[in-house]
């Protein structure tokens, strides 16, 4: 496995800057190379700053949204319209004014299926649509090291037979969500962790310490097949 990268910047509004300039640089370069690229998306608060700045950047970009294919790391399993969809939140920062059109969101509680049944179609649609790789996976970091909805001692850090999975009793609300596996996640060219303010320090510092395991600190089982980066703020990156 290739040693994680770490990338620091001042503050939250930096960080997010600079990530979006730096995905949409990735984008760019591998619609050059006639790739059209896979990317996983994140929901939570440093998300919604870099998916705000996705959409400042992009018309200043060479990026073709119509040929990026888009997915979710993690969905909470609420109704299609609920204001905590991490679909809806990155369709209002960024996605509908960019002009995506190959965007595939996770199922809600509309579909009619309970969460597992929910997990399992989606892992249909991502073998129907899903490439062989991801271009650039990006994930949040959870004060608790979580990552996508794979959270400490959960058993779902253990499967490895599903691309997506159901999860209930999610220690951050809401309770219900789906999530990648991380055999699905590390099906990644590069892998980036996001994490801002002095909360996520302690799970940044555990994410990267040699000493640790999976099931206390969750970000340690997600890795890119050739890179995987942390990007942070000073305050995130206070404990290293
Ligand atoms: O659906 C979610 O809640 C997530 O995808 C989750 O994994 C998130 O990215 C982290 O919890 C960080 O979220 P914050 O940036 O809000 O702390």
């Amino acid at each position: 496995m290739i040693a994680p990268l770490v990338e620091v910047h001042a503050d939250a509004a930096a960080l997010a800057t600079s990530v979006a300039g730096e995905l949409l640089v990735r984008l760019a370069d591998a619609q050059e190379a006639g790739r059209d690229p896979q990317i996983v998306l994140t929901g939570g608060t440093i998300a919604d700053a870099l998916h705000h700045e996705l959409a400042r950047l992009s018309p200043g970009s060479e990026v073709d949204w119509t040929r990026v294919v888009v997915w979710w790391g993690d969905e909470r399993f609420v109704a299609a319209d609920s204001p905590d969809r991490n679909a809806g939140q990155a369709r209002r920062a960024f996605l509908d004014a960019v002009g995506a059109t190959q965007v595939h969101e996770m199922p809600s509680t509309d579909d009619g299926a309970d969460v597992e049944a929910a997990a399992s179609a989606f892992a249909d649609v991502i073998h129907q649509h899903g490439s062989d790789e991801f271009e650039v996976v990006m994930l949040g970091l959870g004060p608790d090291g979580h990552v996508a909805s794979l959270f400490p001692g959960f058993p779902q850090l253990e499967v490895d037979d599903r691309v997506a999975v159901g999860v209930t009793g999610s220690p951050k609300p809401p309770p219900e969500r789906i999530s990648l596996t991380f055999g699905a996640l590390n099906r990644s060219r590069a892998l980036w962790v996001i994490a801002s303010g002095d909360g996520k320090a302690e799970a940044v510092a555990a994410a990267l310490d040699v000493e640790g395991t999976v099931h206390d600190t969750p970000a340690r089982g997600a890795h890119g097949r050739h890179e995987t980066t942390y990007f942070l703020d000073r305050e995130a990156a206070s404990h290293l």
